[in-house]
């Protein structure tokens, strides 16, 4: 019985190296992009859909579409994510906060909501990509950590609520891949603090999806993955 996933932002860096990973394992996948240019030429275990979760309409259509092509889903990694600075208006920071909010918990919400039968029938697991500034919020992205601290919340109450068939864990990361935009200067002050002091890069991350994958006792739980940079001294 070929596995199936659902990832969601596969179109570029962790999603497409997570979907990557899981093409590799045998893996049918049902993954969504929004801007990325992307194409599945040649892989015939991998569906993409264009869906902009700012439009629950779309997001609606695309779980019509998971639902009509499979009778299993083993696996919903939720990974799309709006990482910004605050806006410096309110009325800027309202749009921005409604869009964290539709990308970090509606969309999550309504995925997990629509795709539930499918994950108890195949014993699955959903694993949420929540960040360790859940925990130490950076007060320059308070809306991004907020709505990823509502994510944690509903990982942990999702972990009660759809026990035993289905497990949900989170994974933490910390600097596993700086954006282009990232001074050096700016990169050197976040490793500084991470106790091992280098960028981990997306297999530390695969490896952690791995080993909670193959675990079939974990759920609720929480994995940074990180090189220490949550204990570090602030
Ligand atoms: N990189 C890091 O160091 C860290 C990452 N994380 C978390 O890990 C995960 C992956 O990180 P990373 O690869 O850097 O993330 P990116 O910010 O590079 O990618 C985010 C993804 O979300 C998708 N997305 C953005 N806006 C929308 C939207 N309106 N509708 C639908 N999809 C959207 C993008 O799609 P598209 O490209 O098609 O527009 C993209 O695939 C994220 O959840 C992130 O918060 C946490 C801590 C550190
Ligand atoms: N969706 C994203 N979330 C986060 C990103 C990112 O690039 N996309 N990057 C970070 C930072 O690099 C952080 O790990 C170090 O300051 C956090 N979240």
């Amino acid at each position: 019985m070929q596995p199936v996933a659902v990832v969601t932002g596969v179109g570029r860096r962790l999603g497409r190296y997570l979907t990557d990973q899981l093409l590799d394992q045998g893996y049918r996948v049902f993954g969504q992009y929004h801007t990325s240019r992307v194409s599945a030429s040649g892989e015939s275990s991998l569906h993409l859909t264009q869906v902009d979760f700012r439009d629950s309409q779309a997001l609606e259509r695309w779980c019509q579409q998971i639902l009509a092509l499979t009778d299993r889903v083993d696996l919903l990694i939720n990974n799309a994510s709006l990482y910004q600075p605050d806006a410096d208006t309110a009325a800027d920071g309202m749009v921005q906060l409604t869009q964290c909010h539709q990308i970090h918990l509606q969309a999550p919400y309504l995925l997990m909501m629509h795709l539930n039968g499918r994950l108890q029938h195949a014993q699955g697991q959903i694993v949420n990509l929540t960040d360790i500034y859940i925990h130490h919020p950076n007060e320059d992205y308070s809306l991004y950590c907020a709505t990823k601290a509502g994510l944690d919340s509903l990982t942990q109450s999702w972990a009660r609520s759809l026990a035993p068939a289905v497990r949900v864990n989170s994974i933490e990361p910390g600097p596993i891949l700086f954006l282009d935009e990232h001074s050096a200067e700016y990169r050197q002050q976040i490793l500084a603090r991470t106790l091992l002091q280098v960028e981990g890069g997306l297999e530390p991350i695969w490896q952690a999806l791995w080993m909670l994958i193959n675990n079939p006792y974990m759920t609720g739980a929480r994995i940074p993955v990180d090189g220490g940079r949550s204990v570090a001294k602030l």
